[in-house]
């Protein structure tokens, strides 16, 4: 028998309505404790509005969370206890020195006495702060700020750590040491991260949830749009002379072409096997010479380029 972990993050038929704007419509999940868990969705999908309700600082009109075992309404400082959260860009008294600044959020935690300079410490050191303690934040790198809010983020030693895109505006090796910075905090805590970049998060998360209009997508919402299948296409022919010649193939859904690349297309159809087979066939029915034809891996970036895609307005 599989072992039974409760989860340390559950939320349960949650919806958030700002007057007539329903910002996040009937969303479940669970996390389970040490986990690193990606939140991705476009700008304006709802993930702030997700973590300020799972941090207790916004009320859901409906719909039932818990961190910790705390609920979210009943118990919001259980759960500010058990939950920190870094939103991007946060605030770090740009006057104040790294060393104060630790020891004043300390303080604003409740940590007091010999507890603050422990905790103080343990975090400059886990997060390899000691040359920067006596610069004043203002002063910082992006690199080293994003470090400092994550150090105060874990004082008091959350076992949830909710962190708002962490590796905006980070030159690459920054990124790379912030991405392993997350990593060696999973474990001992349970990280939450949002970012509207996939190919980010999928480094950095173990699992990632998608987010649009305030729906999470079901991972058989994902399934069956990996279930497509683009391919690539090389032809000597403009855009309308494939979707014409294409139109007719059973399974074909979309052809755009790739703006950058003349004689470039991408088809998306239906996954059946002798379509490759009928699309050439329809080409070359059509005079149009056909130079290549390959699928595309169906990888967790299409299937989200795919979904969050606007709409085109019809012609
Ligand atoms: N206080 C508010 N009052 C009214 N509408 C709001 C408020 N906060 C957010 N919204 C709206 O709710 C929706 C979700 O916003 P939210 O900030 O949660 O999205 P997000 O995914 O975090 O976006 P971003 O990455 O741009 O911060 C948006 O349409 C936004 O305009």
């Amino acid at each position: 028998m599989l072992p039974v972990v409760s989860p340390v993050v559950f939320a349960e038929r949650v919806t958030k309505w700002y007057g007539p704007r329903r910002a996040v419509a009937d969303v479940s999940f669970a996390i389970a404790p040490g986990e690193i868990v990606g939140l991705l969705g476009p700008n304006g999908s709802g993930k702030s509005t997700i973590f300020r309700m799972l941090t207790g600082y916004l009320v859901p009109t409906s719909g039932r969370i818990e961190v910790a075992g705390h609920d979210v309404v009943e118990d919001s400082l259980g759960v500010r206890r058990a939950i920190s959260y870094v939103p991007e860009d946060a605030p770090l008294y740009d006057h104040m020195r790294v060393g104060e600044f630790l020891n004043f959020m300390a303080g604003i935690k409740g940590l007091h006495g010999p507890k603050t300079r422990a905790a103080v410490e343990e975090v400059a050191e886990r997060l390899d702060l000691a040359r920067v303690m006596k610069l004043t934040t203002g002063k910082l790198s992006r690199g080293f700020r994003q470090r400092v809010s994550i150090a105060q983020a874990l004082l008091g030693d959350p076992k949830v750590l909710v962190l708002d895109e962490p590796t905006s505006g980070l030159d690459p090796h920054q990124v790379i040491a912030v991405r392993d910075l997350i990593q060696s905090l999973a474990g001992r805590h349970t990280v939450l991260l949002a970012s509207h970049i996939l190919p980010e998060i999928e480094k950095i998360a173990s699992r990632v949830m998608i987010l649009l209009d305030g729906v999470l997508l079901t991972s058989d919402a994902l399934k069956d749009a990996a279930q497509d299948l683009t391919l690539r296409l090389s032809a000597e022919a403009t855009e309308d002379a494939v979707r014409g010649a294409t139109k007719a193939v059973a399974g074909v859904r979309e052809v755009t072409a790739d703006p950058d690349n003349a004689g470039r297309f991408l088809v998306k159809a239906e996954r059946r096997p002798p379509l490759a087979a009928d699309l050439v066939s329809a080409l070359v029915a059509a005079q149009i010479p056909v130079r290549e034809l390959t699928e595309l891996r169906p990888d967790l970036e299409r299937v989200f380029l795919d979904l969050t895609r606007q709409p085109k307005a019809a012609a």
